[in-house]
């Protein structure tokens, strides 16, 4: 076993026995690079290739696994890097050797034109605390069936980190070849549905809104293409598990179906679970070990970490985008805020009805300096009826909203306030308001329509 720390390392060869991980932590500010001389090693499902040398992302915590021994080099500064033989690699393997089996029943169902559920593939839905290795076990399994030619779905339901967008998200996409390294997930088809906070408990109805809507969609995708349904999907889920997180838990397995429900590090939720869907025998509930190398992360770490994901919808995760800023007028668009819960007024009802809090109501929101810093959604919607139930071509941050710059051209000069001052002042000048937003491409937006949000991003 060997540790490493913070200041300049010399380049250093590993010697790792078969079923044997190298764990290392990347410093924020990298950079570290890894290369294989010899044998074969994966990282999280993906291989490294035979030559040349992988770059690592800042912040990151790995571990390169061999599977039949390997020599790895490692260039660079690293927060911590050790070995161990500790690790949970061949149960997980097991279970995904397991799943492919039932995806290749599911194709063979298909080709004899059997019964639309002999056709379905696994829906796995991985479950369990915060910091029990969910993603990575998704990124695993997801690497693996991609390795075997499956075109599995990744449906990401961990608002906290958003791991395929940006948090706030719901969002599925189909993983055509192993989860790229440097890259991470491919954000070329991604199907996303906005909630806006990156937590559910904000408006829990309007997440489970927007889960069944993702389901419903992804129900429709695969009732026209069999191969991407007998690959089934890879559901991750929050680390909240506790009372209404386990609500959500249990409404997620319901809505999206799910046939195998993996439990990584938790006994106790185990066996809740296994006694919630005791009546439906096709649900499978299987306990997985946590990998001992799984990084804590404390909640500090994890809002810096959102606020890296937003920077890197924009800059790219090498920082090797450039995000286009552009100017709208208040009046070219119109921004909407999901659910509001706020009661309708009794006097608007009927007589003897009681006012009841709509958490999925749309409400239209006047724009303002408050929403500087924070992300806007961008739905496909036409009409703002159709929001909820759309899906998002991208986010916009906000840079800067001007409400009050004077000029001194008097075109389309609008003042409610009929007050002396006022009247003066609006022989002169005529308020701007503009709202000034950075996008990852340039050109008018795809829709007036705007969702706002809490999320926020200082640009440093
Ligand atoms: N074997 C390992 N060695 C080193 N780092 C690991 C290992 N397994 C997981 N990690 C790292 O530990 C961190 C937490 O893992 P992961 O994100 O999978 O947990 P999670 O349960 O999904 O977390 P969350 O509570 O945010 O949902 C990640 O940075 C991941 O890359």
């Amino acid at each position: 076993m060997a540790a490493a720390g913070g200041s300049a390392q010399a380049p250093r060869q590993y010697k790792l026995a078969p079923q044997r991980e190298l764990r290392v932590e990347v410093l924020p500010d990298g950079p570290l690079r890894v290369r294989l001389v010899a044998g074969t090693a994966e990282i999280f499902g993906t291989e490294l290739p035979p030559e040349g040398w992988v770059p690592v992302p800042p912040r990151s915590k790995v571990a390169i696994f061999t599977w039949h021994g390997a020599t790895v080099e490692l260039d660079g500064v690293s927060e911590s890097e050790y070995t161990s033989d500790e690790t949970p690699m061949v149960i997980y393997v097991n279970t995904h050797a397991i799943l492919d089996a039932r995806r290749s029943r599911a194709r063979a169902a298909a080709a004899q034109g059997g019964v639309l559920e002999a056709s379905q593939g696994p829906r796995v839905i991985v479950v369990g605390p915060t910091d029990s290795g969910k993603s990575t076990l998704c990124k695993m399994l997801l690497s693996w069936a991609a390795k075997q030619g499956w075109k599995p779905t990744y449906v990401d339901l961990d608002i906290g980190q958003g791991s395929i967008t940006i948090p706030g998200c719901i969002s599925a996409t189909p993983i055509e070849k192993p989860i790229d390294i440097v890259d991470g997930i491919p954000l070329e088809m991604p199907l996303t549905y906005f909630y806006g906070h990156p937590n559910p408990s904000i408006n829990p109805d309007v997440y489970k809104v927007l889960m069944k809507e993702l389901a419903q969609t992804l129900d429709k995708q695969f009732s026209g293409n069999s191969e991407s349904r007998a690959a089934g999907m890879i559901i991750n889920t929050m680390g909240w598990v506790e009372g209404l997180g386990y609500e959500l838990l249990l409404n997620a397995i319901e809505t999206f179906e799910a046939n195998v429900v993996l439990v990584l590090g938790q006994e106790k939720l185990w066996k809740m679970l296994k006694d919630a869907v005791q009546s439906k025998p096709n649900i499978d509930v299987v306990k997985l070990h946590k990998s001992e190398g799984v990084v804590l992360r404390n909640p500090k770490y994890r809002q810096k970490n959102r606020s890296f994901r937003i920077k890197e919808y924009f800059y790219g995760i090498a920082n090797d985008l450039a995000p286009h800023s552009n100017v709208v007028n208040f009046s070219d668009v119109s921004v909407y805020k999901i659910g509001s819960g706020h009661q309708a007024p009794r006097s608007a009802l009927p007589i003897g009805a009681e006012p009841v809090a709509d958490p999925t109501r749309l409400v239209a929101v006047n724009i303002s300096t408050d929403m500087v810093h924070t992300v806007l959604a961008v739905p496909y919607a036409k009409e703002p009826d159709e929001i909820i139930s759309s899906n998002v071509a991208g986010f916009i941050h906000v840079t800067d909203v001007d409400i009050q710059r004077y000029t001194n051209n008097q075109e389309n000069l609008t003042f409610a306030c009929l007050c002396i001052r006022c009247t003066y002042l609006a022989s002169m000048f005529h308020f701007r308001k503009k709202l000034t937003y950075i996008a990852p491409c340039p050109g008018d937006l795809p829709s007036k329509l705007l969702i706002a949000s809490s999320l926020t991003w200082y640009e440093a």
